[in-house]
Formats: structure tokens, C-alpha cells, sequence
């Protein structure tokens, strides 16, 4: 009988190996068994590269920290490294988003400092130009970026760094030629830092107190910085109004000479609401308004204190005595001409003028914030007492012009 080559191929032993665990060969295994261990393999890996980045990470972490912690034990040290170098090869990192940002420098302006990392900072020659009620300030000098920098240290500031940068970025986008800038800032849970330009030209503080001869702070010179503070408050006001961010901190030891010798705002909106959610949340018209005045009149009352300080040539508080309330008293004892700076009134300077400014400045002093002038109306009184002042000069001019000529 013949068969089909089918049904013979059907009936012939079969010699292939045979299965021998229900049914899977044992390539099967091995390829199952690659399927596991491979995915495993890597994952341990991945696993033991996260571990030792989170371990070097922590490490750089402490130094800089323990760098930092050994600051509060320099007083001085002049072209002396205050922190040893830090090992870490951390790239700068310029955006605000990221999540190495609380291990970094964040450069705000500064095109020089893109460059910069944070243990650059840390290795350059420093040296502690003074300690204020927030925290100490550094005089740090960058060789390779040309750059003499201060560098404020601030604290047992009790904000996060999420909210802190969220105030750093807005401020970073409202501009005015009378406000320092902050070049860049660093942020973790324990510290923060800000990077300023250094002003050796000093503060205003020191214009205002500094012994010795007074002449060359004349009214004009006196008239112009208030002239311009007041320009540059009012417009910071404007701009962040719903953002509601005022000063917080004015006073004369924060106001620097720049290079041209014009007036510069330092430290603006570094003060923090109690409740941080309010900032967010308050950012409608009729809120902002509401609380307009405690916020931003502090301000006015602050700016009012500094004009005060430049009047009368005296410090905020002499011998326990409050600039503000002696001002005040005296004028209402109708002995105003004794208020005014000796060297005011030696180099001739109108009275007239300085009485006007002197009310000026006892408006922004009010006690009740309400009471106070925003401080658009303070910048717009000055400089209408400054075009009286020009109008004057330009007629005394005339005046001798005219006098000189008959003499001819
Ligand atoms: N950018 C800067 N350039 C030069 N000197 C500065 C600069 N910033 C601050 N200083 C100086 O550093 C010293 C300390 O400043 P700091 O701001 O800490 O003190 P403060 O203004 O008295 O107090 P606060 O902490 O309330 O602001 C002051 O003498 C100040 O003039």
C-alpha cells in the first residue's frame, strides 16, 4: 500500500530533544531567564549610580555648609581665603527651575558672571565689610570674572526656598537704573545668599555721618539723591504693586553711591509677609489697595526718616532720642531753623527750600500710615521744589550776569 510522503513523514520516529519540564526547552529557559536578569542587572546599576550621586551630592552639601558655619567665626581677614575648596565640578545653574538650583548659583544679571559657579564664590579672597540686623555682609573678589562683589549672608531666614525664589525672579524683572540689581543668589534650607555689586564708593549712611568736611555734600547734591530715591521708590511701588512688594528695609546705610555717584536702592523687597499665601492670592486691584497702606506707607514713613537724616545732619537715633519725634517737636515749638544741618545753613542754602522739604518730610513721617503721601505725591513734591530751585539759580545767575556787566 502506498503513503502518502505525509503520512510516512507523520509515522517517523521523532528524534528531536524532548521537553523536558511541561513542555519548555531549555533554550526557552535560557531565554526566559535573560529576560529577568538583564532588566535586573541594569536597574542595580541605575540603583547603585543614583545612590552614589545622592552620596557625593550630600557630602558637597555638608562641606559647603560647614564652610559657611565657619563665616560666623571670622571677624576680619583681609585677602584670605574664607572657605577652603569645595570638590565638586556642579555646573552654574541659570534656570530658576531646576532642581539642582538649591545647590547653586542662580545669576540673575551679571553677563561676567555666567561663568561663575558657587565654589568660585566661596574660594575668592572675602572679607566682612559689616553685620546688619539680617546677616553679615562680604567683600569677595573675583580675579578671573574682574569682579569685586558683596555678598549679603543671610540667616535663620524662615522661608523657603521655593517662596524666596519666587520673590528673586519677580524683582529680577522690574528694572530701574536707581536699584541695585542683584547679580545672582544661592538658596538652601540654612542659607541664603545674595550677590551684589561692591560700592566702593560707599553708602549714604556714610555721605550723611562721615566726619570731618561737609562742604562738598551740599543742598544740591542733598536735593538731587532725594530727588532721585524718590523717583526710583515710586516707580518700584507702581510696578509691584499687586505683587505687593515694598522696600521693607529703607534706610541711608542701604542707599550706595554708584560708580557716577548717583544714588542706587539696594536690598529692595528682601522683607517677607508673616503669611506668604497672601502674596499669591492678593493680587486683585481692591485687595492690594486695602492693604496698601501698612505695606507700602512704611516705606514713605522710612523715606521720610532719610530726608529728615540729610536735613539735619543727625543719626536716626542719637543718645536714645528718635529723629522722627525731636524733628517734630522742635518745629512745633516754632524753632525750625534749628533743626537744619549747621552746614546747611553756613553754605547759604535757601531756608525757604529747606522748610518745604522739612514738611515734606514730616508728611511721610505721619503716624497714621493713611495719613502719609504715597510716594509718587512725595516724588513729585521734591521735584517741584527742585525746579524752584533751578528757577533760582537761573535768576541769581542772571542777577550777577547783570551785575557784573553794569560794573563793566
Ligand atoms: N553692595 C554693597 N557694597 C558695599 N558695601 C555694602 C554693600 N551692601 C552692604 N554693604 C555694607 O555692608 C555693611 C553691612 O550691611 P547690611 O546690609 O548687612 O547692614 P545694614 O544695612 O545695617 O542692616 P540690614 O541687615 O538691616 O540691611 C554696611 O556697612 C553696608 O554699608
Amino acid at each position: 500500500m502506498k503513503r502518502s510522503i505525509l503520512s510516512a513523514l507523520e509515522s517517523e520516529p521523532d528524534f528531536s530533544p524532548k521537553p523536558q519540564n511541561g513542555g519548555v526547552s531549555s533554550n526557552q529557559i535560557l531565554m526566559y531567564a535573560g529576560y529577568i536578569l538583564i532588566p535586573l542587572a541594569i536597574f542595580l546599576i541605575i540603583l547603585l549610580w543614583l545612590y552614589k550621586r545622592i552620596k557625593t551630592r550630600k557630602q558637597k552639601l555638608d562641606s559647603t555648609n560647614n564652610k559657611l558655619a565657619s563665616l560666623d567665626h571670622d571677624s576680619k581677614m583681609d585677602n584670605k581665603r574664607i572657605f577652603s575648596t569645595v570638590e565638586s565640578k556642579g555646573k552654574i545653574d541659570t534656570s530658576a527651575e531646576s532642581g539642582l538650583v538649591s545647590s547653586s548659583l542662580v545669576v540673575l544679571t551679571s553677563p561676567e558672571m555666567t561663568r561663575m559657579r558657587f565654589e568660585d564664590l566661596l574660594k575668592s579672597p572675602a572679607e566682612l565689610v559689616g553685620r546688619g540686623q539680617h546677616g553679615s555682609v562680604y567683600k569677595v573678589v573675583c580675579e578671573e570674572q574682574r569682579m569685586v562683589l558683596a555678598v549679603k549672608r543671610i540667616k535663620d531666614w524662615q522661608i523657603s526656598s521655593d517662596v524666596f525664589r519666587q520673590r528673586m525672579r519677580r524683582l529680577n524683572q522690574v528694572k530701574h537704573v536707581n536699584v541695585m540689581p542683584t547679580i545672582a543668589y544661592y538658596s538652601s534650607s540654612q542659607e541664603k545668599l545674595l550677590v551684589y555689586e561692591y560700592q566702593k564708593n560707599g553708602s549714604l549712611f556714610r555721605l550723611i555721618h562721615a566726619n570731618g568736611n561737609q562742604t562738598t555734600f551740599d543742598w544740591n547734591i542733598r536735593l538731587s539723591i532725594a530727588a532721585t530715591i524718590a523717583n526710583a521708590l515710586s516707580f518700584m511701588h507702581e510696578q509691584l504693586l499687586y505683587d505687593r512688594i515694598p522696600h521693607g528695609n529703607l534706610k541711608s546705610s542701604n542707599i550706595f553711591l554708584n560708580k557716577n555717584m548717583e544714588p542706587c536702592i539696594s536690598e529692595y523687597g528682601l522683607i517677607f509677609e508673616d503669611n506668604q499665601q497672601s502674596i499669591i492670592a492678593n493680587s486683585v486691584l481692591q485687595e492690594a489697595q486695602e492693604n496698601y497702606h501698612s505695606l507700602f506707607k512704611a516705606d514713605t514713613y522710612a523715606f521720610g526718616v532719610i530726608l529728615l537724616e540729610m536735613l539735619t545732619g543727625r543719626t536716626v537715633l542719637k543718645d536714645g532720642l528718635d529723629l522722627a519725634s525731636w524733628v517734630v517737636t522742635v518745629v512745633r515749638e516754632e524753632w525750625t531753623v534749628e533743626v537744619f544741618d549747621k552746614n546747611l545753613v553756613r553754605q547759604g542754602a535757601s531756608e525757604e527750600r529747606m522748610v518745604n522739604m522739612l514738611q515734606v518730610a514730616i508728611r511721610c513721617v505721619n503716624k497714621p500710615p493713611e495719613a502719609r503721601p504715597s510716594m509718587k505725591e512725595v516724588a513729585s513734591a521734591i521735584s517741584a521744589i527742585r525746579e524752584d530751585d533751578d528757577r533760582s539759580i537761573d535768576v541769581s545767575e542772571l542777577s550777577s550776569m547783570t551785575r557784573s556787566f553794569v560794573d563793566v
